[in-house]
Order: structure tokens, then sequence, then C-alpha cells
């Protein structure tokens, strides 16, 4: 969308960071579902979810594991998110204790749809950005609103030429 910011920056997350990053969301978020603490199912939103909420449902001990997919970016190119696949709904109900796991909130218009699904849902990111952060419940990192998050499923490993080269 025009009026935001280009993204200037760059922050690049391996898949160790990730567990990391993932399994710190699952410890601040144990013991504060509401029956007795406990949370009755996660709902991935897809794709970026589904690599935290695998991590998040294994450390709470959560097997009941639902997905929601919204389509909004085309690389880093926003458009209107569209749900094209919804929960089970007789699963999630309104939301009450189901935990919502995303990758992370950048302007927050896909938690804003996904939110509308399901408002008494508590929505969790592993990151989160400036704009979106009224949209989440629990986060782990933020980082500032030019930056792109790079994620390891989006990246692979390669040759760096030395700052000090040959050429
Ligand atoms: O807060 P917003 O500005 O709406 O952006 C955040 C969303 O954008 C990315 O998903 P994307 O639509 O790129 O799909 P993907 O998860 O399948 O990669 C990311 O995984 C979040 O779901
Ligand atoms: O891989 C991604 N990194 C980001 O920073 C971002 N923001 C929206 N959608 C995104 N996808
Ligand atoms: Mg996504």
């Amino acid at each position: 969308m025009s009026d935001l910011l280009p993204h200037e920056k760059g922050f690049h997350v391996s898949w160790d960071q990730l567990h990391r990053d993932a399994r710190a969301l699952a410890w601040r978020l144990q013991g504060q579902g509401p029956d007795a603490g406990a949370w009755r199912a996660v709902v991935a939103i897809t794709r970026g979810g589904m690599a935290p909420a695998m991590i998040v449902a294994r450390e709470l001990d959560i097997r009941m594991v639902d997905t929601i997919s919204v389509k909004s970016y085309n690389h880093q190119t926003q458009s209107e998110p569209r749900v094209i696949k919804s929960p089970d709904m007789e699963v999630v109900g309104d939301g009450t204790g189901v935990l919502i796991i995303d990758d992370l909130v950048d302007t927050g218009r896909t938690l804003e749809v996904v939110r509308a699904h399901m408002p008494k849902a508590h929505v969790a990111t592993v990151y989160a950005k400036p704009m979106g952060r009224p949209q989440v419940d629990t986060f782990i990192t933020e980082v500032s609103q030019d930056t792109w998050i790079f994620f390891p499923w989006d990246m692979a490993l390669q040759y760096v030429k030395p700052y000090r080269g040959q050429d």
C-alpha cells in the first residue's frame, strides 16, 4: 500500500532464532488461558503462522490445532486481506480459550480480518511492528515499521564475499 514506509532495513531470522522466539512466546502464554490457565485450541494463520503454532502447541501440549488461511501479500506488495479457508467454527466458536498464532503483525490488517471471525480469541505473534501492535495480545520482539523481516523458509545459505576482496 502506497502510504506505508518503504522497507529500508532487513531483520534476518534463522530457524534456530525462530525456534527460540516461538518457545519464548509459548513460555509467556502458558497458564494465561481462561480455563484454569489452559488453552483449548490453537489456530495458525497460514502460512507464516504454521511453524510458530506447531512449536507453541508442542510446548503447551495442545492437540487441537486448526488453520485460517489469509492471503494479503504478494512478496512485499500488500493487497486487501481475504480469508480463503476458515477454521472449524464448531471447534473454535467465538474464540474463547483459543490461541491464534501468526509469525508477525505488520499493518495489522490480517489480524483485523481474523479477529472478526473469533472475537474472543487471544492473538499472539512472534514479531510485531508498531502499526500492528494494537491488534496483538502477546508478542516477543518488536522491530521498526521500515524493517522487512526475512523468515528462514524464504532464505537459503549462500556464499558472501569478504569485506576486503580480490576483485
Ligand atoms: O499485519 P499485516 O500487514 O496484515 O501483515 C502480516 C501478515 O503478512 C504475512 O502473511 P502473508 O499474507 O504474506 O502470507 P503468508 O503467511 O502465506 O506468507 C505474515 O505472515 C502475516 O500473516
Ligand atoms: O516475510 C515477511 N516479512 C515482513 O516483514 C512482512 N510484513 C508483512 N508480511 C511480511 N512477510
Ligand atoms: Mg501470513
